[in-house]
Parts: C-alpha cells; structure tokens; sequence
C-alpha cells in the first residue's frame, strides 16, 4: 500500500504561534512526500531520495535501530520507534516489512523549498505503519498526535503546523500544542497511547475555507534558509525587549484575525490587510532582534505583490525560502508572477491541497 501526504506553507502567523494560544495559519499544498509499506521476510528500510536502499532495521526494547549511522535517518526512525510502541501497546506485533519513502518536496537537485518536508515524512511513516496494522483506518487526530510526539522528540521544538497540515490536509487555524509541554508530558507518561489519549491543552486546529475569489501565489528565492537559528534570535528578543516581543505578538495576532475574519466572511480587503498587517508586524520584529526575516527579495516578493493590487509576505521563518502572495483576480497573479521572474523570484505552481494523509492504492 501506498501513502501520499501533502507538504506545507506557512501563512500567517510565524513565531507568535510559538507561544501559548497564538493562531497560525497553515495550508497544505499540492506536492508530496510517498511511503510504501508492504510485507517482507525481514524489516528493510529505503530513503530513495538518499540513495539509501534496503537497510535492515529491528525494533528491540522500544526502540528501532537501522543499520546505517547516517543522521539523515533519525526522523524516520524516531516515527517507526513511536508507531511500532503504539502498535505494541495496542497489543499488536506486526510481521516483517518493507518501508520505502520517495518525496517530492525538495528542489531535484536536493535544495529544500521549506516546504516542510522532515514533518512530511514523518507523517508518512506514522501513517503507513498505521494503516498496515490497524484492523481499521486510523483517526486523523491520532495520525497528528503520533507523528508530532515524534517530531517534537526528534527537532526538539517547533509548533507542529507543519505535521497538522500533513495530518489534516487543507487551510486550517493551528493553536500549538506547545512543545515543551509535550516534551515533558512524553517525559511522563506511562505510554504513549495515554498521552495520545489525553487532552492537550495548548493545542486546537480548526479547518477554515479559502474564498473562491482569491488567488494565491508561491514564489520561492532560491535561498534555503535555517528556521532554528532565526527561531532562536527572535527568542533572544523575548529576553532582551520583552516590551518589544509583546508588542510583535499583539500585532500578529491582530493581523491574523483580521485574516481569519477575511476568511470567514469571504472579505477579500480584510484577508489582504491581514497579510499586509502581519508581513509588518514580522518585518518590525526582524529589526528589532537583528534577524533577516524580509529579505531583501523578499521584500521585491512583497512590494510587486502590494503594486499589483494584492498582498504578500514571506511564508515560515523568513531569510529565504518561500514567501506567498493573495492576489484579487486571475489576471493579477499572471501579472504577478511575471514581475517575480523578472525579479530573479522563480514562482512555484503550487495550490491548496485539501487531503491530509491519505491511502492511495
Ligand atoms: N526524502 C526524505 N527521506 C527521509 N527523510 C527526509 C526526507 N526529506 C527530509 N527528511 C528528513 O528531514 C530532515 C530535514 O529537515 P529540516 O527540518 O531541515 O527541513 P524541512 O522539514 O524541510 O524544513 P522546512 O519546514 O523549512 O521545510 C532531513 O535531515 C531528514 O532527516
Ligand atoms: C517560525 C515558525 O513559526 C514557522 C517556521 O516555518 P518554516 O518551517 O520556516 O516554513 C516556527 C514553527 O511554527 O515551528
């Protein structure tokens, strides 16, 4: 059987959802990370995109441990190690398998996009093993739960967006769940089919509907950019200007719900002063703690965006990678994406996918 998971853009929102009951918005897209599982005499792994093939692995004492040191391997087997102790305390003991996973989310030359591909696989693994040898199909929510104690145990931080728009699928309004909470409870519990069980009070996600007159655009700049330093500087500013931190979080969760009223209401002015608002409220934010969130293409991202009657900002952490525009008709994305390439921006055909994880044959 074959898994297809969407990978995702951040909207708005960045940073701020770092914090306790912050909104964010994600959207999955249109491009996918593949896992194939199928039975087989022994366990074997295969990471195509690493040319990593057939690797044997066991699962000893809660724990997988694959034949290769090669740390490119840690997110896939840190989410077998959690889905195989899901399964275990399930009562379950799965036959020998096959695993294989192919993702289509980075540049061909292996340049990364951001488009969240380690949450992605992780999504996948967990999903795969799941759907293998559960006697039936396993709940989105448990799906999120799985694969975000496992990437949290794995990155060590980050507010599990990216794994909620590979879970659920679609524009969704994401509270996290608070990874040092999640740390701690994991630290804690007993199993990990408790801490799946029980309520996690941080985190909420709701599904939410983009309006039919809006068209969105990806461009990407060519630059990989690095989320955990960045996250890491603007935590700094928490320390240094707590006035200044508070007032970046003030104004984002402004902008955010004046975006999610956008959407709500299909009101096309109130989604593009959303963007606008929080593509400043980010910008201020990157002065402040010396971060280069808007970079300089970035800000040209923008700025074409705003001078062709929409709305534009960087998409996640900044520094390069992504940055998303919402323009009002057909026309003025055209136009858009022409004065992207004239600017050196290449943009990307990406759209919303609707579908989280799901079986395709
Ligand atoms: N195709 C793949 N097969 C197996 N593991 C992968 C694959 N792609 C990514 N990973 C895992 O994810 C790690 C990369 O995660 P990283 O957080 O740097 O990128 P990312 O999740 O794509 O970030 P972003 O959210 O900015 O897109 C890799 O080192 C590897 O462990
Ligand atoms: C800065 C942050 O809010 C978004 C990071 O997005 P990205 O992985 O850079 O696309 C961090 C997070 O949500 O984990």
């Amino acid at each position: 059987m074959t898994i297809k998971v969407p990978g995702k853009l951040m909207i708005a929102g960045e940073f701020a959802v770092l914090e306790p009951y912050h909104n964010l918005a994600v959207l999955a897209v249109d491009r996918f990370v593949y896992a194939k599982i199928e039975g087989d005499y022994e366990n074997r792994l295969t990471l195509l995109d690493f040319q990593l093939e057939n690797l044997a692995f066991d699962f000893i004492n809660n724990k997988v441990n694959i034949a290769i040191n090669d740390r490119r391997t840690r997110f896939v087997g840190d989410a077998m190690t959690i889905a195989l102790t899901y399964l275990k305390e399930q009562g379950l003991n799965p036959e020998p398998f096959h695993l294989s996973i192919k993702s289509e989310l980075d540049d061909e030359s292996g340049v990364k996009y951001g488009l969240g591909s380690s949450a992605a696989v992780v999504t996948s693994v967990v999903t795969a093993i799941l759907t293998k040898f559960l006697a039936a199909k396993p709940a989105e929510e448990l799906i999120f739960k799985l694969a975000a104690i496992s990437h949290v145990e794995t990155q060590g931080n980050g507010s599990g967006a990216d794994v909620a728009a590979s879970s659920y699928g679609g524009l969704l309004r994401y509270a996290s769940f608070q990874a040092e909470w999640l740390h701690s409870e994991y630290i804690a519990s007993n199993s990990i089919s408790d801490l799946v069980a029980k309520e996690w009070r941080y985190f909420s996600v709701k599904p939410m509907k983009l309006p039919q007159n809006i068209h969105f655009c990806v461009g990407w700049t060519g630059k990989p950019a690095s989320t955990a330093k960045l996250v890491d500087v603007i935590r700094q500013l928490k320390s240094d200007n707590l006035e200044q931190y508070e007032k970046f979080l003030h104004d984002s969760e402004a902008a955010v719900g004046t975006f999610f009223k956008g959407m709500e209401e299909e009101s096309v002015a109130d989604l593009l002063e959303g963007v606008k608002a929080n593509r400043q409220a980010l910008a201020t934010v990157g002065k402040h703690a010396n971060a280069p969130i808007e970079t300089p293409l970035l800000a040209t991202l923008c700025n074409l965006a705003e001078q062709f009657g929409g709305a534009g900002k960087p998409s996640g952490a900044g520094g390069g990678d992504c940055g998303i525009a919402f323009m009002p008709s057909r026309e003025q994305a055209t136009e858009l994406m022409r004065a992207w390439e004239e600017a050196g921006i290449k943009p990307l055909a990406l759209q919303p996918n609707s579908h989280g994880a799901m079986l395709i044959e």
